[in-house]
């Protein structure tokens, strides 16, 4: 799939350039053709004025009365081919289609894909859809057009396919208002009411759902399933009605139930916890929320001459972000020489990055992580062993039990939902390949500035932390007695605008034992 990383939509560029041309090349060779046409045809009017202004002269001599007889059969059976003619349009096709393999040709799912990620943007950054429509976000790079209804309704017919009514409903509802307001329509107005109709009803608007049905009747009487979905919604109003007063009664017993501290269903803690987390990620992504001065005040930069002999000659541009867990930035780390070095030798590895199914321990492509990712060894080149010795010198930590340096870019709406990056308790053979332990530290950096949003954001402490090209974070993902910190579950936010590289480092337990000494008190740093 081609969405998940902004390299390979760049590539896209190309293969529309291709497409163009051949379209342009197939527009010469018709232009041509129908000149030929129109000059057979004038040749044709001329001879058919003469004898039409007086026909007995005209017919009169037999050559002519042949002619005309043979234009309207063989001539006319030329025609006929030359203007159903279709084996220039197959040739055009085919000489695209040789080239499938040079080219990048998005299919349904990579459509689906970037529709997805236009919605995910849209709600993680309260985007209101009039506003997207017109091209505009939050006040930065304006599209170059604005959608047409058609364009509105595709993305409504997406979410549709991908069971989501609620952005069905939101789209098509923008359709609806550009369809009414377009001179030249781009889409069938009933076309709209009918996805519309179906899903506000299963958003559980039922009078709306019947009255947009009526309205889908009254321009199309014939409408079969408009006709069947008016008796079953009108039935399910009849329903509903007769169902609230038993319904009053539930509500009842549910209020009693809570008041006696019973819970209604057994997953409300663990939804709740889902969905706390999830508003403060989302008010981080949208940089809503910061942290008190109480916390901030203890924040501050300085030179960091240490642990090694190398910050001493030059120190590091230290940030402390957080205190515990200790989260640290550290500024121009990594030059934009060294960036396109690492960024070059990444590129053509690149797989959509994977995850670890928890229960099952294999490595699988998932939603919630979005991006193209490979990793590179110290072997590769110079710039990624120094790299390595850098991390080193700054944190104090053993490489030589480090994973490879992983490169990452994220696509259209690219995000790494909220996770920890140690392997917990009960996941199964994480990391055991490796017999280094478990990652006791992750140096993450940032590779490009973004223009908007792909922040990296900590939930639990109320931490973001906004990409800055040359930058690196730094943090403990493990109390000193080997347990992991839960407060350093963190995620990366979808990128808005622009596009976004990182680079991060695992480092593993074994190793460290002289480095970070251990202590069985898990408050210990
Ligand atoms: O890209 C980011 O900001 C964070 C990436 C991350 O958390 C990861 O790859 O584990
Ligand atoms: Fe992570």
């Amino acid at each position: 799939e081609v969405f998940t990383s902004m390299t390979d939509m760049s590539r896209l560029l190309t293969t529309e350039g291709e497409m163009i041309r051949a379209i342009e090349n197939y527009i010469h060779a018709q232009e041509e053709k129908l000149n030929k046409l129109r000059k057979d045809l004038n040749e044709m009017e001329r001879i058919h004025d003469m004898a039409a202004h007086s026909p007995d002269d005209f017919l009169a001599n037999p050559i002519n009365a042949y002619l005309l007889v043979k234009r309207l059969t063989v001539d006319w059976a030329d025609l006929q081919d030359a203007m159903t003619d279709n084996s220039m349009g197959k040739a055009m096709l085919s000489n695209l289609t040789s080239m499938a393999d040079l080219l990048r040709w998005p299919d349904e799912e990579d459509l689906n894909g970037a529709a997805t990620a236009l919605m995910r943007l849209q709600d993680t950054y309260n985007l209101d859809t009039a506003q997207l429509a017109r091209g505009q976000i939050l006040g930065k790079k304006h599209a170059y057009r604005e959608l047409t209804a058609a364009d509105c309704f595709e993305l409504g017919r997406q979410s549709y396919n991908s069971g989501d009514h609620y952005h069905t409903t939101l789209w098509m509802t923008e359709a609806l208002s550009r369809q009414e307001a377009e001179n030249n329509k781009t889409v069938h107005h009933a076309d709209i009411l009918e996805y519309l109709a179906f899903s506000t009803y299963m958003q559980g608007n039922i009078r709306q759902a019947l009255q947009l049905t009526d309205d889908l009747l009254h321009e199309r009487p014939n409408h079969q399933r408009a006709m069947g979905n008016k008796v079953y919604y009108e039935q399910a109003l009849t329903n509903q009605e007769d169902s609230t007063k038993k319904g009053e009664e539930n509500d009842r017993l549910d209020e009693e139930a809570v008041d006696k501290g019973y819970t209604v269903s057994e997953n409300t803690f663990a939804n709740d916890a889902y969905h706390r987390e999830r508003r403060s990620y989302e008010r981080l992504c949208r940089g809503e929320s910061g942290l008190p001065p109480k916390v901030t005040s203890k924040l501050h930069c300085y030179y960091q001459r240490g642990p090694s002999d190398y910050l001493k000659i030059v120190p590091a541009k230290a940030e402390l972000v957080h205190v515990n867990p200790t989260i640290h930035i550290y500024h121009d780390v990594l030059s934009d020489q060294e960036i396109s070095v690492i960024k070059a030798l990444a590129t053509p590895m690149f797989r959509r990055a994977t995850v670890q199914n928890y229960k099952t321990g294999e490595l699988e492509t998932a939603s919630y992580r979005i991006s193209k990712s490979s990793w590179l060894k110290a072997e590769d080149s110079e710039v990624v062993a120094g790299v390595n010795r850098r991390i080193g010198s700054i944190t104090g930590l053993n490489m030589a039990t480090a994973e490879e340096l992983q490169v990452a870019n994220y696509g259209l709406g690219g995000h790494y939902e909220p996770h920890f990056d140690y392997a917990r308790r009960e996941e199964k053979d994480a990391f055991k390949s490796l017999g280094t332990g478990n990652r006791i530290a992750t140096f993450l950096f940032y590779m490009s500035d973004v223009d908007a949003g792909g922040a990296t954001v900590f939930p639990q402490i109320n931490v973001a932390l906004w990409p800055e090209k040359g930058a690196a974070a730094f943090w403990h993902n493990l109390h000193p007695n080997g347990e992991g910190d839960e407060l350093t579950r963190h995620a990366a936010c979808p990128v808005l605008v622009g596009t976004k590289w990182v680079s991060n480092k695992w480092i593993h337990e074994r190793g460290q034992e002289f480095r970070r000494p251990c202590s069985l008190d898990p408050e210990a740093l």
